[in-house]
């Protein structure tokens, strides 16, 4: 089943979504404590047999409406079959560790003889000293029994932000915080080693500036806007709008500031796509959000030597419909009182997966929200996320689609 890629691929945020990556909730989750959910990125400690059924239900909902739903865990077992895949899987696990050489040689010793799926839950589960038998050096006695010896990756569970598919190219991002890292060594693993993926030319890359998918909006062919704050740095947007304009996959990059802060850690907390010329947007924002347009000034031999051209600043509405080619791109106001709006966004109110023109997945929640898009003609496929949302992320966050329609010209 090798491919040459090109059947994968998205250009908008709305075309119909025809495949979807995403990690159903597991072993990972139940490394959370209340020491160390701050670090790891929860807000709680999720019910995890709940947290599966609510993801079970979400990826039904996403079936119903034949979607093709490819599980991370799944993909990376199959990918962890080939031996060029473990070994590489493993140095890099073991690359970012300070355990000392006993205590490595050890781990490499483990971890290659465990079975693909064992690997699997390694990597993303994680270690603790007290899991390994042997081992036994200094590291091993001083550490706590409890310590990880290798993190667990419970953010797996937002695929949206390790990678983002722009055109038939995967961008494999750059995380910024610590707690989320590693997760790019497994989507880079899975894209360039899983035979569906074999031959898929690639971007950016987790040693580049930090570019979190979160950030990245595909307002419409060729128009690729890019939250810039808590997580994205200024410098992360430059590096994806030269490789963008080299590759030609996009004319115009919107960098747009958002508040750096976790209630709005990107910009698909506070807007996205619910048709081709219709965004949800968080209302206390909507007045003084703004874009920078960069465009291409000058080409070049390389992404590095290429000359950009960066616009004055303006309201993000105005530069978006302007890079879109469209008179007006539709805010659809939610209408909400502050505090409400502040509620239901928190909540991922506006953190929508489109499935198609004027049909979005969300959580059930925010009712207000939600009511307000159905005024605005939009389907809302309701799914529940009492602990899904622990996580502080919602439909948007945890998909990758991996393949959209294209929209009729
Ligand atoms: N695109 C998103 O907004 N993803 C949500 C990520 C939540 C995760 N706990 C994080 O802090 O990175």
């Amino acid at each position: 089943m090798t491919s040459t890629g090109a059947e994968h691929g998205a250009s908008s945020e709305v075309g119909r979504l025809q495949t979807v990556m995403l990690h159903r909730p597991g072993n990972e989750l139940k490394r959370l404590t209340p020491r160390n959910n701050d670090k790891l990125l929860f807000d709680g400690i999720p019910w995890v047999a709940r947290a599966q059924e609510e993801h079970d239900a979400f990826a039904q909902a996403l079936r119903d409406r034949d979607v093709e739903v490819l599980y991370l865990t799944e993909l990376l077992t199959e990918t962890l079959e080939s031996e060029v895949a473990r070994n590489h899987a493993i140095t890099s696990a073991l690359s970012g560790l300070h355990l000392g050489d006993t205590m490595r040689g050890y781990l490499a010793r483990f971890l290659r003889e465990a079975s693909p799926a064992e690997l699997t839950d390694y990597l993303t589960a994680g270690i603790r000293n007290d899991e390994v038998r042997g081992g036994f050096g200094l590291v091993t006695s001083l550490l706590d029994p409890h310590d990880f010896l290798v993190d667990p990756l419970p953010n797996l569970l937002f695929t949206r932000d390790s990678s983002v598919w722009v055109q038939d190219r995967v961008a494999i991002t750059s995380l910024s915080m610590p707690a989320r890292k590693r997760e790019t060594q497994l989507t880079e693993l899975i894209y360039t080693e899983h035979p569906r993926f074999r031959g898929t030319r690639k971007i950016h890359g987790w040693h580049s500036e930090y570019v979190e998918g979160g950030d990245v909006l595909l307002l419409g062919d060729g128009v690729i806007a890019v939250g810039v704050g808590e997580r994205t740095t200024p410098a992360g947007v430059e590096r994806l709008a030269r490789q963008v304009f080299h590759a030609d996959l996009a004319h115009t990059v919107l960098a747009v500031p958002i508040a750096q802060e976790r209630a709005t850690m990107h910009l698909d907390t506070v807007c996205t796509m619910v048709d081709v010329d219709k965004i949800v947007m968080y209302p206390n924002v909507a007045d003084s959000l703004t874009a920078y347009a960069v465009t291409l000034a000058e080409g070049a031999e390389s992404d590095a030597e290429l000359t950009l051209r960066v616009a004055d600043a303006e309201p993000f509405l105005v530069a978006a419909a302007k890079a879109m080619q469209i008179d007006t791109l539709h805010q659809i106001d939610t209408g909400l009182d502050p505090v409400t709006a502040e509620r239901e966004q928190w909540d991922d109110g506006n953190n929508t997966l489109a499935l198609a023109p004027r049909v979005a997945v969300a959580y059930e929640r925010n009712d207000e929200t939600n009511a307000r898009l159905e005024d605005a003609g939009i389907e809302v496929v309701r799914i529940a996320g009492s602990e899904l949302g622990s996580g502080r992320g919602g439909p948007r966050c945890m998909s990758c689609p991996v393949a959209r329609e294209p929209l009729p010209a």
